[in-house]
């Protein structure tokens, strides 16, 4: 079994869980889950924005510990001070060290949360909505084209955002009106290899009308530039700011790389 089942298995038997000990009435309750949400799709086509989906990453199936120290609200706010467009939070305990509570946390910035998840049922979606969160991630790895239209509407009714993330162009038949914001992920889930090229390959094929977002091995501006040049507005990265002692830092230090270097081009 490669790991993204393993993920998957996990997250039926997490999911069943829950919804045992907290219905949806219940989760309904939460202070954000009557909150207008951000739009991501605004803050990406913000010009003034670095349109970087900074994530807040502490481990991951493929590197193991990346950061066991950090502190999510001064990593987050770190990141929205210094332009992020997005915050990407990890909710999932067992693979990547996340949590609830570090959604929770990183809502202390009025900037658009993804809720990083391995979302497969409505019940995550009103679970993303409690805790803060503005979008949500739908891989279309682990879902058929039916379920991404069903649960991408969904997430639309609660006005959640979606980032569908495709993989290959096996997986193009995912995308559907619901889904305006479509990744692109280098990494390939079951094999960990990780190839900057993919999204370059599959940025011609994706629809001219959605917003498209590069993900994952992202470590240079010279990355950002070749994405902007393919049409990308969003790029989302983790480990090249977590993996460093002080993630805040090497954040602002790549974004003021970045805008120096645009004000030289
Ligand atoms: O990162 C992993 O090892 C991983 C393994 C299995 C499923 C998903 C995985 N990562 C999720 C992501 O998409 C990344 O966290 C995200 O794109 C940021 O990537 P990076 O900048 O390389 O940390």
């Amino acid at each position: 079994m490669n790991i993204l089942d393993k993920i998957i298995e996990q997250k039926k038997i997490e999911v069943a869980e829950r919804k045992a000990k907290k219905s949806i009435e219940e989760l309904k309750q939460s202070e954000f889950f009557g909150r207008e949400t951000l739009s991501l799709k605004q803050f990406l086509l913000d010009e003034d924005r670095t349109g970087i989906i900074a994530e807040f990453k502490r481990k991951s199936p493929s590197k193991g510990m990346i950061n066991g120290t950090a502190d999510v609200v001064e990593v987050t706010s770190a990141y929205r001070a210094n332009g992020a467009s997005c915050l990407s939070v990890l909710t999932d305990e067992i693979f990547f060290g996340g949590s609830t509570e570090d959604l929770i946390k990183a809502r202390v910035n009025n900037i658009p949360i993804l809720r990083k998840d391995f979302i497969i049922d409505e019940y995550q979606i009103v679970e993303a909505k409690s805790m803060g969160a503005d979008v949500i991630l739908l891989i279309a790895a682990c879902l058929t084209p039916e379920e991404v239209k069903r649960l991408a509407a969904f997430a639309k009714s609660l006005s959640l955002e979606v980032l569908l993330e495709l993989h290959d162009e096996e997986e193009l038949q995912h995308i559907c009106n619901e889904t305006e914001i479509v990744g692109v992920n280098n990494r390939n889930l079951k094999t960990f290899i990780v190839d900057i090229e993919r999204s370059i390959a599959m940025s011609k094929k994706i629809p001219a009308d959605k917003i498209k977002v590069a993900e994952s091995g992202i470590s240079s501006i010279e990355n950002i530039n070749i994405f902007k040049q393919n049409g990308f507005r969003g790029f989302l990265i983790g480990e090249n700011f977590m993996k460093e002692a002080d993630p805040s830092k090497a954040f602002a230090t790549f974004v003021s790389q970045l805008k120096n270097q645009s004000t030289r081009t």
